[in-house]
């Protein structure tokens, strides 16, 4: 195959910043994105229906004159969230999910949860509404291995919740280890699970192996060779309980380069050509449409995106290095591989 015309992707798990910063990656998402779930982990986080409100029109503000891009908002659970504001802004159609941090597990997740029982009643409430809960899925106990925190967390907290709370609709996000796959594939209509880019792509060497790489720091951080074989079967399967969320992070260069360097990969600039040189390694090509365009939607319950967008192979496409931003360049991810798919 040279062509492929699929609907056009949403990302379903992004980062798109503030100020200055969004201003220079709002356009490198809107470019491939019809739609993306907002991450409100700003400082301060995004807390409110307002504040959701407020950020909305920034991101809108910061879009490309022509841009086909709608923002999905979310709001940063709290333990002090409110479920009538939660319930008004998803009824409002301001907020598309709600956001659970551990407090700690990762960038600007101090005001997040330590204590589930002072959650419960928003849980609750998203229950019966129907509002999704997206998690980022890992414990931060100090004795437990970073490696390990995923698996730990599913056992431990993930799952104990969704019993508490039947019919919550809970999406995994950025899931990074087999027993993530398994967990969200034997989950029901109610669990997915998003995949990033750069997890399909790397394993832990890259971070590792012949010097340390911070532009290859991420939380959840890449594990060993086995999960990323897993979570390729999983995103090459069509199974609809995995979509897209490329969770891209953008931090500037000095963030990253240094003795305590910020976690995130960015890879909205060329996460298509990516996606796409993994699909036909993969021999799945013909399921980059389920992952990228349609098994998003379908869990949010949404329309899936009229609009379509062709890759074309041939030559390999060189993207920028880096993307300048008003808070310092950002490296875009290096997939370390050529990719041969150029977004027409
Ligand atoms: N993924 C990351 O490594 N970083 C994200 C936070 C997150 O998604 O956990 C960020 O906001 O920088
Ligand atoms: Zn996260
Ligand atoms: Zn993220």
């Amino acid at each position: 195959m040279q062509r492929l015309t699929i609907r056009r992707p949403d990302d379903w798990h992004l980062h798109l910043r503030d100020g200055a910063m969004l201003r220079a990656m709002a356009p490198e998402s809107a470019r491939h994105f019809g739609r993306a779930i907002i991450m409100p982990n700003l400082v301060p986080p995004v807390v409110t229906g307002a504040q959701a409100a407020a950020y909305r029109d920034r991101i809108l503000a910061a879009l490309p004159d022509d841009a086909d891009f709608t923002p999905l908002m979310t709001l940063y659970l709290t333990e002090d969230t409110d479920p009538d504001d939660v319930a008004s802004a998803a009824d409002a159609g301001i907020v598309t999910a709600v956001k659970l941090y551990p407090a700690g597990a990762t960038t600007n997740s101090a005001s997040g949860v330590r204590d589930f029982d002072k959650v419960r009643g928003v849980l609750e409430r998203m229950a019966e509404i129907g509002l999704p809960l997206c998690v980022h899925g890992e414990v931060v106990d100090a004795d437990i291995d970073i490696f390990d925190r995923e698996a730990v967390f599913i056992d431990r907290v993930l799952d104990p919740l969704r019993r508490a709370t039947p019919g919550l609709r809970v999406v995994m996000e950025h899931i990074t280890t087999r027993q993530g796959v398994d967990y969200a594939r034997a989950g029901g209509p109610d669990l997915g699970a998003t995949i990033t880019t750069h997890h399909l792509v790397i394993n832990r060497n890259a971070i590792l192996v012949g010097g340390i790489k911070p532009h290859y720091y991420c939380l959840p951080v890449a594990k060993r060779e086995e999960h990323r074989l897993a979570l390729r079967a999983a995103a090459t399967s069509g199974d609809a309980a995995f979509f897209l969320g490329t969770d891209s992070a953008p931090h500037s260069d000095p963030a990253k380069e240094q003795a305590c360097g910020c976690a995130g990969c960015f890879t909205a600039t060329n996460t298509l050509s990516i996606l796409a040189e993994v699909f036909e390694q993969e021999d799945a090509l013909d399921r980059l449409e389920s992952f990228a365009s349609l098994n998003g939607p379908a869990f949010y319950r949404l329309p899936v995106n009229e609009a379509t967008v062709t890759l074309q192979k041939g030559e390999p496409v060189v993207y920028p290095v880096k993307i300048a931003s008003g808070e310092g360049p950002v490296t875009v991810f290096d997939p370390m591989m050529p990719l041969h798919w150029r977004v027409m």
